[in-house]
């Protein structure tokens, strides 16, 4: 068969259909995904599919086999999971069971990592044509030549449709992301959630990379006509991907990079943006990825008839999404990577509407921020319930760091201390009063503000020091509403600011007790300071 690998399922001790689909390109991917009833074409040829119950990731149901490779080198707790190499032997079975029972597969061999000295050879196997598409466009795509001699090193097995046993595999639910860094194999099931297969891979070089001397970021990057790299640091729904893609900087990419003793680079060759409400005014580059083929729109709404597409409509999914080439947004780095940053921005989207828009950072707020990994969500889809709730995730990423904070704390830090860099935090949720009395910040003036940090003019400006959290706000930006630089202004109500902004300084120093005998004195001091309030 055409594309076969020269080492086959068989060779991995796999039992498998020979209907096997190897490494089919976009136009027999899509076909196959249509024919197989996976999903429909929209206006414009981009693949329109529904995932059902599963529509964002589950972080709950993921983790990490705990044997002698991981043992120590894994930071075991709430968000790393155990399982035993027993309850990981009974899965792989039923996979492997579940495997020889597909009528038809689909395998990619892919490159997880754009450059050669920093990645991995990842086989997916995909019981659906359309995660293969997904998959193939998120990893980079190896060349026909490097594809002749490629040799798997770790497998992801992707089975939608298979259910785990709690009682028999160890799991939470039916769903299942198991991850065995000594065997390198990861098995997904019951979920079709395409957005776990590139997480999977992002955590394995996140394993990897410190050892290699890279720090691994889940960031967006993008480089000025000037040629300064910026990586934008955030959790999902923050703003990476909506504000790397900006024509006049050149995208490096919108989810996960390394940063190397040289460069930035990406690990991906595709991105995956969040298409709820997207506007073709706010998000150009974005939008126009919807309207062609070779893009998969996951749970977007689509009129049967005229096949066009509703953004607004959230019955499937708050999280609907789009994945597509990194070559679809106009302004990209053909080398996938950039010189090392000169500016660091931590993403925020603070629902509780105390961060200003932008702040600048000294190197120990950065490390006490970038340790924290604080954004805000808001509280539910529930009628009446107005209050956000506080989520930090260290690293701005902490589901997929296998490893302590402080080992990517600590590369980062060094990084910062070799000078040159300008770190910044942008409050990309609400102004005007928490969520539910204020807005969304403007994507507009959010643009406005990181154009001002990283062609360096706000850097002249003047600042004033937030007295809650300590940094630096600029007073007044040219082509920017002055009131909005001010958060507490913004609120109608003065005193419910300062209560809020106390409550979030609190739960910050509740949060950070886990990193204070890991940093030093500089770093804890550069913690908010708890104020007392009039009641
Ligand atoms: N000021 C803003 N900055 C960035 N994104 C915003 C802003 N206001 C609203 N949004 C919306 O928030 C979402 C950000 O999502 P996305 O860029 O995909 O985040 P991430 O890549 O960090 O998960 C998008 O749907 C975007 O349209
Ligand atoms: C794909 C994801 O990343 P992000 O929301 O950060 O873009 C995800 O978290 O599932
Ligand atoms: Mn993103």
């Amino acid at each position: 068969m055409a594309n076969k690998s020269k080492v086959s399922l068989a060779d991995q001790g796999f039992t498998a259909t020979d209907n096997q689909k190897w490494n089919l390109g976009t136009e027999a991917l899509v076909e196959e995904a249509l024919r197989n009833g996976e999903g429909s074409l929209a206006k414009g040829g981009a693949l329109v599919v529904a995932t059902g119950k599963h529509t964002g990731r589950s972080a709950t149901d993921k983790f990490i086999v705990r044997d002698a490779e991981t043992e120590n080198s894994v930071w075991w707790g709430k968000t790393n999971v155990a399982m035993t190499p027993e309850n990981f032997a009974a899965l792989k079975a039923d996979f492997l069971a579940a495997l020889a029972e597909k009528p038809k597969l689909y395998v990619q061999d892919l490159f997880g990592g754009s450059q050669s000295e920093y990645r991995v050879n990842v086989r997916v196997i995909n019981e659906f044509a359309w995660h293969s598409q997904f998959i193939r466009t998120l990893l980079v795509r190896p060349t026909a030549d490097q594809l002749a001699d490629f040799a798997p090193e770790y497998t992801i097995i992707d089975l939608p449709s298979f259910r785990a046993d709690p009682a028999r595999h160890g799991t939470r639910s039916e769903t299942v992301i198991a991850v065995n860094l000594t065997e390198k194999l990861i098995l997904i099931g019951g979920t079709a959630y395409a957005g776990e297969m590139k997480k999977s891979v992002f955590g394995i070089l996140n394993y990897l990379l410190p050892t290699k001397g890279v720090m691994p970021m889940h960031c967006s990057a993008n480089i000025s006509p000037e040629g300064e790299t910026a990586v934008f640091f955030g959790l999902s729904g923050t703003g990476k991907t909506t504000l790397s893609a900006d024509a006049s900087r050149t995208l490096i990419g919108d989810d996960e990079h390394g940063w190397s003793d040289t460069a930035v680079f990406n690990f991906e060759g595709g991105c995956y943006a969040k298409m709820i409400n997207l506007s073709p005014e706010a998000e150009p580059e974005i939008y126009a990825t919807t309207q062609r083929f070779g893009t998969v729109l996951e749970n977007v709404v689509m009129d049967a008839d005229t096949r066009t597409l509703d953004f607004a409509d959230n019955t499937l999914a708050e999280n609907s999404r789009g994945s597509y080439p990194i070559d679809f947004i106009p302004n990209t780095s053909a080398e996938n990577l950039g010189p090392v940053p000169k500016n660091i921005i931590f993403l925020t989207a603070d629902a509780y509407g105390v961060l200003p828009p932008i702040a600048r950072l000294t190197a120990e707020q950065a490390m006490y921020h970038f340790l924290s990994g604080y954004t805000a969500r808001v509280a539910g889809t529930e009628i009446g319930v107005t209050e956000p709730s506080a989520t930090f995730s260290t690293c701005f990423g902490a589901p997929f760091m296998p490893r302590h904070p402080s080992v990517y704390g600590n590369l980062l830090k060094e990084r910062i201390a070799k000078g040159n860099v300008t770190c910044w935090l942008v409050n990309t949720g609400w102004t005007g009063g928490k969520y539910g009395v204020g807005n969304r910040m403007p994507i507009k003036a959010t643009r406005a503000l990181l154009n001002a940090a990283l062609d360096g003019s706000l850097n002249s400006t003047e600042f004033r020091k937030d007295p809650n959290f300590g940094f630096e706000v600029p007073v007044s930006v040219p082509g920017v509403d002055t009131a909005i630089l001010d958060p507490r202004g913004t609120w109608a109500d003065k005193a419910d600011y300062d209560a809020t902004a106390q409550k979030l300084v609190g739960q910050f120093i509740d949060n950070f007790a886990q990193f204070e005998d890991h940093v030093d004195e500089g770093v804890r001091s550069a913690a908010p300071v708890r104020q007392s309030v009039a009641a």
